[in-house]
């Protein structure tokens, strides 16, 4: 705990004092990474600015980290809030809070050309004991792997969205699974014909309810101030359309709006 003396100042009141926050992303493409020119962008840093704007907060600065790593940095203060869509979950909700949700979202399967294992579902990976599929450390992704009862033998861990590309295209494993928005970016940039997206995916049946995740921006548990202020201008940018705006030209469409669904229902 820091001292609470009157020079010690909030996470907001420094960010509003400086007009500037330091952000920890993990270059996933669409959703908060550095463009051809460096800048940082994507759905959730491009939410996150223009909240941060009507705070009185102009300038953002990236810290770059692995996905798995962006929790325990920013209680570390590597960083003081998190851009990277992160999906609202109970067991995140232990570590942080969250802001309420710009997006919804399901599961997406990526495969070789053909899809030769014919891989549809998770289900499919769990009874066909030589498919291996591969997940980026810390994403949702891999408790849903487990929880559809995928032995872990069969599941390969990677840093990063494009060391899991890089394990499906070099045949190290036979499927890849992430959101949608993050295969379409890989598949994108890798410009290959060898992996495709599976487009009849089944979404994994997880607790009797298909998966939806929700992303947000996340906060340290101190700085309620900083998330309920935050809230508050999201808040507006829903109300007003805004946020469908902010976050079209990154791929997502009404159809990932989240409605009115808050990080405290999705806490529970
Ligand atoms: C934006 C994102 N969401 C998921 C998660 O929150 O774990 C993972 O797919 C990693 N990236």
């Amino acid at each position: 705990e820091e001292s609470k003396g009157n020079t010690s100042l909030s996470t907001l009141e420094k960010a509003k004092k400086e007009g500037s926050i330091t952000i920890g992303f993990a270059n996933e493409k669409p959703f908060a990474y550095q463009d051809e020119n460096g800048k940082l962008t994507g759905e959730a840093v491009e939410v996150a600015r223009a909240v941060l704007k009507n705070l009185g907060i102009n300038e953002m600065k990236g810290v770059l980290t692995e996905f798995g790593s962006l929790i325990p940095g920013l209680n570390a203060k590597r960083f003081d809030m998190i851009t990277a869509g992160m999906y609202i979950t109970p067991e995140r909700c232990e570590e942080v809070i969250f802001a309420n949700p710009e997006y919804t979202l399901g599961a997406a399967l990526g495969v070789k050309a053909n899809n030769p294992l014919n891989l549809k579902s998770y289900e499919d990976i769990k009874s066909n004991p030589n498919a291996k599929v591969g997940v980026m450390a810390g994403a949702i992704e891999h408790n849903y792997l487990k929880d559809s009862g995928i032995p872990e033998k069969q599941i390969s861990i990677v840093p990063d969205i494009p060391s899991a590309i890089s394990a499906l295209l070099s045949g190290r494993v036979d499927a890849v699974t992430m959101t949608g928005p993050s295969l379409e970016a890989m598949l994108e940039s890798a410009n290959s014909k060898e992996i495709v997206r599976v487009k009849d995916f089944e979404q994994p049946i997880i607790n009797g309810n298909p998966i939806q995740g929700y992303g947000a921006s996340a906060f340290r548990k101190e700085d309620t101030e900083f998330r309920d202020a935050f809230n508050a201008e999201l808040q507006k940018l829903k109300e007003s359309g805004e946020l469908l705006k902010i976050i079209e030209p990154f791929g997502f469409t009404e159809n990932e709006l989240p409605g009115e669904t808050t990080a405290d229902e999705l806490c529970k």
